[in-house]
């Protein structure tokens, strides 16, 4: 990938050592905020790149009882079910030593996310601001959080003057509904990371780096060409 300023790019050979390093870095951001403010908010992403990460970072030595865990996005359904993304959350990163962060999830158990917009915002809301750490994926089709292509509220989510906190977003490609953290939310964080591995997701962030046409339409171009935090890509095959 090219170089931007606001980019760095880490690659790796292997798909473990990438989710070694990225604990090890997110690790140390969360103890440098909990000695200087005494606390630590991190907001990370579902799917299923961020597993191992997850299960490295949840067996780091700090004071896990000082933070607070949220999702940049969740997917509409019960934390029972394979696809929430807090399922995952609390199966991988709250467990070990992580067990004793305090988790604050996006979905509120009603029917849809427009009805549970309000809980979600004012969850968000009482998170101490900026974020410490945020941790993007990205699908294949260049979507990040809930960011998706052909998503009905993508321009206000990605307004960067937009003052909500969190929106509902539906799509084709999303599966079932969705909420979102909102593009301002999001880069109102100390450190920015996205966590991707494959070829294709490589090729398509180097697409959006050189501001190819097709690469327009790739959501995940909103957190890679602005100037607001450094983006750090963590890459593995
Ligand atoms: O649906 C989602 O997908 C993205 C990417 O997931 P992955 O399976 O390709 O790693 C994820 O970042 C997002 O949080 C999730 O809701």
């Amino acid at each position: 990938m090219s170089a931007m300023p606001n980019v760095t790019t880490h690659s790796f050979t292997n798909c473990s050592a990438q989710a070694v390093a990225l604990a090890e870095r997110v690790a140390a951001q969360l103890r440098e905020a909990i000695a200087a403010r005494g606390t630590a908010v991190i907001a990370v992403s579902g799917g299923s790149t961020p597993k191992d990460f997850f299960a490295r970072l949840s067996r780091e030595a700090l004071d896990w009882a000082q933070v607070t865990v949220t999702l940049v996005d969740e997917r509409w359904v019960p934390d029972t079910d394979a696809r929430s993304n807090a399922k995952l959350v609390e199966t991988t990163l709250l467990q070990n030593a992580a067990r004793a962060a305090r988790f604050v999830p996006l979905y509120t158990g009603t029917p849809t996310p427009d009805a549970g917009l309000a809980e979600a915002e004012a969850r968000i809301a009482a998170l101490p601001a900026p974020f410490d750490v945020v941790v993007l994926g990205m699908g294949e089709d260049g979507h990040t959080a809930s960011f998706f292509p052909g998503g009905d509220r993508l321009a206000e989510a990605l307004d960067p003057q937009g003052t909500a906190k969190v929106l509902p977003m539906q799509a084709p490609g999303a599966g079932e509904p969705r909420i979102t953290l909102t593009l301002p939310v999001l880069l109102d964080t100390r450190a920015l990371y996205l966590l991707v591995s494959g070829e294709k997701k490589r090729d398509l962030l180097a697409d959006v780096r050189l501001g190819l046409a097709d690469a327009k339409n790739y959501p995940v171009r909103a957190v890679v060409k602005q100037d607001r935090v450094p983006l750090a890509v963590y890459w593995c095959p």
